[in-house]
């Protein structure tokens, strides 16, 4: 039998990859600790729907506790502030010279390789938009970039194995020699994500909203300005244009914005996975956790990271219910930047 792939954490990202594979005809596990979840997908009723594609499929399917054998091959696809956890439970389960996989935002490589090694972690940088709606149903937002890559920027067989595996579900998806550029970059991008989850608007509205605009650059630049000092070569996608945001080159920042406003028009996914934790599913984001490396970096280089503090600040404050989401908190974050000039 082949060697299966396995899905761990089969919500939005996981489970639309999963489900392109397990369409394919191949060997797919998926694990998730939601058992109403595994229980339709082992069922054959795990469902993708929306503008890009729609389709049920289904496979074997388990809750960690349930995990057997030694495998090859994880794609891990939880929350940020879920990858040590999962990390810890997927570890005796991952084969001597198996991988994981980190299908996910933040630079959870470096927790992912402090737990099972480095030589077993390989990096990828997904951009396609997906929701979880309800057990078995996944919202296919969007098709958008997607990356894998050694963490040492070499080119593996295990590595054009995973690429060739990954171009089932997105035929563009790029081997990248910086995959950390990537990630960076998502840092960057990341930022006004996490940024538009402090109001109601869609992600394509808060990009286009002239309010926001200073402090959206604001917050990008002190996150880009850290990976600069980390001497990453940032890496742009998607209409984000680091370089243009680094250089504070003005045409080429609204330019950039302008392309990333029509990119998130074209997404049936209106709002940020944290939005969507926050105002939808009411429960903890990963804010803080996705910016913890980020701002223990600006912390090390002695840089500013005072629009990243107030931002985890203020999300920190919706996640307890000390602050509602709208247009106040969104200005709060642009007080950040009033005070520190
Ligand atoms: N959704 C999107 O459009 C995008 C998401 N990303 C990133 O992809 C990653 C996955 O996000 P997304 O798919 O949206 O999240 P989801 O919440 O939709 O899916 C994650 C799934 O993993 C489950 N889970 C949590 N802990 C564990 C564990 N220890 N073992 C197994 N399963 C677990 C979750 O359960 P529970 O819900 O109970 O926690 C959930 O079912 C995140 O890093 C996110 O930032 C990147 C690009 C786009
Ligand atoms: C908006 C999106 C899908 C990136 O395009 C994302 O990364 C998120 O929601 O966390």
């Amino acid at each position: 039998m082949a060697e299966p792939v396995v899905i761990w954490g089969a919500g939005a990202i996981g489970g639309t990859i999963g489900a392109y594979l397990a369409r394919a005809g191949q060997e797919v596990l998926f694990v998730d600790v939601v058992p109403e979840h595994v229980a339709e997908i082992a069922a054959g009723r795990l469902r993708i729907e929306g503008p890009v594609d729609s389709f049920t499929t289904g496979g074997p399917a388990v809750t960690p506790d349930r995990v057997t054998g030694r495998h090859k091959r994880i794609l891990l696809a939880v929350k940020a502030h879920h990858t040590e956890a999962a990390t810890h439970a997927l570890a005796p389960f991952l084969a001597e010279d198996g991988m994981v996989v980190s299908c996910q935002n933040g630079l959870n490589e470096l927790v992912i390789a402090d737990i099972v090694g480095r030589e077993r972690t390989i990096g990828a940088f997904v951009n396609f938009g997906a929701d979880y709606i309800e057990p078995g149903r996944i919202l296919f937002g969007n098709r958008a970039a997607v990356v894998v890559g050694e963490l040492d920027g070499s080119t593996t067989p295990r590595l054009r194995d995973l690429h060739e595996q990954l171009r089932v579900f997105e035929p563009d998806a790029v081997l990248s020699d910086n995959v950390f550029g990537y990630l960076w970059g998502k840092a960057g991008y990341g930022a006004i994500l996490k940024s538009s989850a402090l109001d109601n608007q869609s992600i394509a509205d808060f990009i286009a909203n002239p309010a926001r605009r200073a402090t959206i650059v604001a917050l990008v630049r002190e996150v880009l300005a850290v990976a600069a000092a980390e001497q990453v070569d940032v890496l742009g996608f998607n209409g984000f244009d680091p370089a243009g945001f680094l250089r504070g080159d003005d045409a080429a920042i609204a330019a950039s914005m302008a392309k990333m406003e029509a990119f998130n028009r074209g997404s049936a996914k209106s709002h940020s996975g944290i939005w969507r934790d926050l105002a939808v599913r009411k429960r903890q984001s990963d804010v803080a956790a996705q910016l913890a490396p980020v701002r223990a970096a600006a912390r090390r280089h002695g840089l500013p990271s005072a629009m990243m503090d107030r931002l985890v600040k203020l999300i920190t404050e919706i996640e307890a219910g000390r602050r509602d989401i709208g247009p106040a908190s969104a200005d709060a974050l642009g007080d950040a930047m009033k005070e520190r000039v």
